[in-house]
């Protein structure tokens, strides 16, 4: 490919919960940081420390704040520190919305999931963030789904999640042709734990390929 600079892949480093994960994740290139503020995750931080680690990303780099069908006074204590909300529970559409905040909605690929009539459905979302589906865990789970199930007809952004890693992102990039990867657990120690060498591999994995999967030229 000559000539033409491909789009390249966001990606969001997801269930921060250390300065110092942060500053690597942010010196390595991500877009976006995930802060997880749903208690009954080993990722969770709380409002005090999200205040704080929010204060901490430099402009130009997103804060997303990450809930699992949570009150909505808790979303709305949360929202002054974030530039974007996850919603990853069961939550409907009339409860992302009012934070004066844009959103996305994860939907976990269960066997019978609808995708066109979630899009129709979450019509304000910003764009659909797909996760594995494992029945009682409603994400983080560190697995994979069959990536060819997901259409090549949807609107919005699609933003691939479940499982990824520094080894298999490559693959899973040229499968889905996504607008942005999400990871925790695949540059993780252990939960809550970033590992720095991990991290950059998979930024930099991610960082040199375009939509398409192909690598940037
Ligand atoms: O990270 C968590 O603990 C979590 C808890 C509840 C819902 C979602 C959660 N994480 C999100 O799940 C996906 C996939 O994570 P992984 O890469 O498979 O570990 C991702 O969007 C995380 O942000």
């Amino acid at each position: 490919m000559t000539g033409v600079r491909m789009s390249r892949v966001r990606v969001k480093i997801c269930g921060i919960t250390r300065e110092e994960d942060l500053d690597a994740a942010v010196n390595e290139g991500a877009d976006a940081i995930g802060f997880v503020m749903w208690p009954n995750s080993a990722r969770a931080i709380d409002v005090e420390r999200l205040v704080t680690l929010s204060a901490r990303v430099p402009p130009f780099v997103t804060r997303v704040g990450l809930f699992v069908d949570q009150d909505a006074e808790l979303i709305a204590r949360c929202a002054p520190w974030l530039d974007l909300l996850q919603f990853h529970g069961d939550e409907p559409p009339e409860a992302c919305e009012g934070y004066g905040k844009a959103w996305i909605k994860a939907v976990r690929m269960r066997d019978d999931v609808d995708l066109a009539a979630i899009e129709q459905r979450y019509s304000a979302a910003q764009g659909l963030l797909l996760d594995a589906f494992r029945p009682g865990i409603p994400g983080g789970t560190g697995e994979t789904f069959d990536w060819s199930r997901i259409p090549r007809t949807l609107a919005k952004p699609v933003i691939l999640a479940g499982g990824l890693t520094p080894d298999n992102i490559a693959a899973a990039i040229t499968a889905v042709h996504p607008w942005g990867v999400d990871v925790s657990g695949g540059v993780e120690l252990e939960r809550g734990i970033k590992d720095p060498v991990r991290l950059q591999a998979f930024i930099r994995n991610v960082s040199n390929r375009g939509v398409t999967g192909e690598p940037i030229q």
